[in-house]
Formats: C-alpha cells, sequence, structure tokens
C-alpha cells in the first residue's frame, strides 16, 4: 500500500526528446503542508518534469513517487492528486458547472460536488455560465475546480498563476497556502519568481533541465551578494584600478554607473580616490531575489558573455542590462523590474463572476474511483493498490537514493527537510488551516 503521506518525491528524472535533453538526472522532494514553487524559465524543463510525475510522459530515466508509488500505481488516484497542466479543454458551450458535473460523474463524486469546488474557487456565480466565454483567469480557476473535485491529498498545477489578475494571484496564494496548511501538498510551477514569491516554502529553481537551486526561499535571500552601484567621473580609470586591487565583479551599467559586486562602497571610493577619479555618487545594493533567479537561470538563452553577472563579467562588453524584458525570454539580464509583479497581460479585463472566498473545510467523502473522461489528468480507474512496494522503489521515509542532487554552480543548495516542517496530516475535509 501506498504510504498515504502526501509526499512528492522525484529521483533522478531524466526526459531526453531525440537530441533535446528536456531533463536532466532532477532530483527533489515536496512535503505535505507546504507550498514548493518549481521555476524555471520557458523550456526549463518543467513541463516535462510533471508530466512525467503525473504518468504523461515516460522518464528516458529516474522516476516520480507520489505516496511513495509511480502515478500510475496510486490506489485510489482521484483521491490522491489534482493536476492541472493547461487551462484548457473544456468544451466552450458547457457551462462551467456541467463541465464540472461530467468531470464529477467521471471520477464518482456527486453532482453537488460541483457546486463546492466552484465556490471554493471563487466562481461560484459563473456557474451557469459558458466555459467557452471564460477569461484565462476564469478557465485558470475552473481547471483548479476540476482538480479540487475529488479532494485530493496533492495538488499538482502547471504555471496556475497564468492569466490571474492581481487579485486572483492574491486569492491563489492565500489559496494554496491553506490548502497546504491543512496539511496538504502543493507543487505549482512558474517561470515568474515574483508570482509564486510570496507563496512558496520552499523552490525548485531548473534550468535547461538541471537543478540550480533547491531549498528554502529564505537561504536564497540570505546569500544575496550585495554590490556597489558608483557613478565616476572616468569609468575606465575605476574599472582599471580596482582589477589593479584585485576587484573582479565589475560591470557596466547602461546609465553610466560602474556596479562592484563582493566589495563595500568604503573600498570602492578608497580606489576611486587613489585613481584621482572623482565619484559623483556611490550606493550600496543589496541584490533581490529577483535578480538571483536570473543569475540563476540566465544562461539557459543568453551567450556567455551576457550570462555573467560578477566575478566574469566583462567591463568594456555591451552593456549587459537591456531593455526591460520577462524571465525565461531570449533576453540578457535585467535589471529588478520593480514593477510589473503581478500584472495582468496587456487588455486583460476582469470577467464579472468571481469570489474571493477562503478555502473552507469540505467534509466532503469521495464515494468511489471511476475511469475519468479523456483528457483528464488523472489515472486508471481500479487499478489494483498493492501492499508492499514495488522493486526499485525507495524504502518511505527515507531520501532518494543518490539523494542531495548537488546542481551545478548553484550557490546556497541545501537538503531539503527530512521531516514535515508542519507536523503530520490531518485528515478530515479540505482546508480549514491558516
Ligand atoms: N514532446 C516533445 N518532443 C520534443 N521536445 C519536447 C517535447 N516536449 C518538450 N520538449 C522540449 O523539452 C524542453 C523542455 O520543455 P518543457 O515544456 O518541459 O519546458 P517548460 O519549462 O515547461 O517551458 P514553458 O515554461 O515554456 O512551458 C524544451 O526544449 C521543449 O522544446
Amino acid at each position: 500500500m501506498h504510504d498515504g503521506s502526501g509526499r512528492i518525491v522525484v529521483q533522478n528524472l531524466t526526459k531526453q526528446f531525440g537530441p533535446v535533453a528536456a531533463v536532466q538526472n532532477l532530483s527533489f522532494t515536496v512535503e505535505p503542508g507546504s507550498v514548493t514553487g518549481f521555476l524555471g524559465p520557458n523550456g526549463a524543463g518543467k513541463t516535462t518534469t510533471l508530466r512525467m510525475l503525473l504518468g504523461l510522459v515516460t522518464p528516458t530515466s529516474g522516476i516520480g513517487l507520489i505516496n511513495g508509488r509511480p502515478f500510475h500505481q496510486l490506489g485510489n488516484p482521484g483521491r490522491v492528486v489534482g493536476a492541472v497542466l493547461e487551462a484548457q479543454g473544456f468544451h466552450p458551450k458547457r457551462s462551467a458547472r456541467n463541465h464540472l458535473r461530467v468531470y464529477a460523474a467521471a471520477i464518482g463524486v456527486p453532482d453537488s460536488r460541483a457546486d463546492q469546488v466552484l465556490q471554493l474557487v471563487g466562481l461560484g456565480a459563473a456557474g451557469e455560465r459558458r466555459a467557452g466565454g471564460f477569461s484565462l483567469g476564469m478557465k485558470q480557476r475552473l481547471a483548479l475546480a476540476t482538480a479540487l473535485l475529488g479532494d485530493p491529498q496533492v495538488l499538482v498545477l502547471d504555471e496556475p498563476a497564468n492569466g490571474l489578475d492581481p487579485e486572483g494571484i492574491a486569492w491563489l496564494r492565500t489559496f494554496l497556502q491553506s490548502f497546504a496548511r491543512s496539511g496538504r501538498t502543493v507543487l505549482i510551477s512558474s517561470h515568474l519568481l515574483a508570482e509564486v514569491e510570496q507563496t512558496v516554502d520552499q523552490v525548485v529553481i531548473v534550468s535547461r533541465g538541471q537543478t540550480m537551486y533547491y531549498g528554502a526561499l529564505d537561504n536564497l535571500r540570505d546569500q544575496q551578494q550585495a554590490r556597489v552601484l558608483v557613478q565616476p567621473s572616468d569609468a575606465g580609470a575605476l574599472v582599471a584600478a580596482l582589477r589593479e586591487d584585485g576587484v573582479a565583479g565589475i560591470e557596466q551599467l547602461p546609465d553610466g554607473r560602474i556596479a562592484v559586486a563582493g566589495v563595500e562602497a568604503k573600498q570602492v571610493a578608497d580606489t576611486a580616490l587613489r585613481a584621482g577619479v572623482s565619484i559623483y555618487g556611490i550606493q550600496e545594493e543589496k541584490a533581490d531575489l529577483e535578480r538571483l533567479f536570473f543569475q540563476l537561470t540566465n544562461g539557459q538563452y543568453a551567450a556567455p558573455a551576457q550570462a555573467q553577472y560578477g566575478a566574469q563579467a566583462q567591463y568594456g562588453a555591451q552593456a549587459q542590462y537591456g531593455a526591460p524584458a520577462q524571465y525565461g525570454q531570449q533576453q540578457p539580464p535585467v535589471p529588478p523590474a520593480g514593477s510589473g509583479y503581478y500584472a495582468p497581460p496587456a487588455g486583460y479585463q476582469q470577467q464579472p463572476g468571481y469570489q474571493q472566498p477562503g478555502y473552507q473545510p469540505q467534509g466532503y467523502q469521495q464515494q468511489g474511483y471511476q475511469q475519468p473522461p479523456s483528457g483528464y489528468h488523472q489515472p486508471v480507474a481500479g487499478y489494483p493498490q498493492q501492499e508492499t512496494p514495488p522493486q526499485g522503489m525507495p524504502p518511505q521515509g527515507t531520501p532518494p537514493q543518490g539523494y542531495p542532487q548537488q546542481p551545478p554552480q548553484a550557490p546556497g543548495y541545501q537538503q531539503p527537510p527530512q521531516d514535515n516542517p508542519y507536523g503530520q496530516q490531518q485528515g478530515g475535509g479540505l482546508g480549514g488551516g491558516a
């Protein structure tokens, strides 16, 4: 029998699509009671990893486990995992309520559950509206409602904030945290750190299919390297002088300033004085998470010279900070946007019918599991529950073999917590937590 923990274990997962190494030896654990952000730029391998975890793509090697079992071996998967890989696939002329009822019937839950999950995701007033007329944000909510039908122990959501307006993102944050605090497990992917920063307890940051950081966001925050921004009278002379002093992390900014990493302002000022360079302005800047995230992932598309900030950056090269770009685009690193967090897509209009409910205990008992309709990412019905782990499964409650994985060039890698930081899983209905 599966261990019932709700723990997700990804162990040395690898997927090769012909010449494309989509996922390379990826390992991480998601503990019940926590929200884990799975972050990386476009094409980093997030969706492929989630699809392998959900049994939709066969790994080249490695394994993904939920409750200690591969997805297709979960005894009652509709109760265990709710997944949203894309907020599409709704019959455009079917109302939200009817859509949910179709899926409710498929997994053997009563029609009344459709209204419950509509309320849960804030679509209580939109149940009669056709899904085809929904905005992207409303489709995201409807997809989440579909995933919640089976009262799952684990939620796996691919880019759930995509299309949500700021209010929707704030609501999603509260919802997912509440869900997790009830002892359940949440794994969400995003290509925007800012989108999930306030939601997640730990992050797995991937780039080109490889782990770049795995651990608590707070630890990543603690490792931020401050830099000094200086406006000199002669940038070339100051850079030369700094280099003579053995300072390596030097970068020219488009506005004419020099950024110097790993030193204090006083050292830069002393060097400038010695070199006879006037300083018109100087300030210490604490690196923010967004820039750190970019440092960890910007090698994916950028040319090597563009991919560096710090020791290997070359003064005098093309300005490395270009026009504001979004993560994951084929752009050189950009400074923290400062704004744009939670910004809805251009032209986005909030649709009527939203509510912002909390996540309430449902006390719902699932009636049994049946084969869902095609396209519903739930496993095959009636799969016999096994009493002993299949061969090759790691022992429960211990880290997978080879774990922890040492990410390449990843500062701040740390082992995940071995114990559930939120205590034992609580039984009963959904939510009811924080
Ligand atoms: N079925 C497939 N056949 C061939 N290559 C694939 C397939 N699926 C994904 N890939 C490739 O694998 C890599 C990882 O893709 P994946 O969709 O997993 O990334 P992602 O991080 O989810 O990106 P995004 O944020 O854009 O969705 C990409 O280079 C992609 O082109």
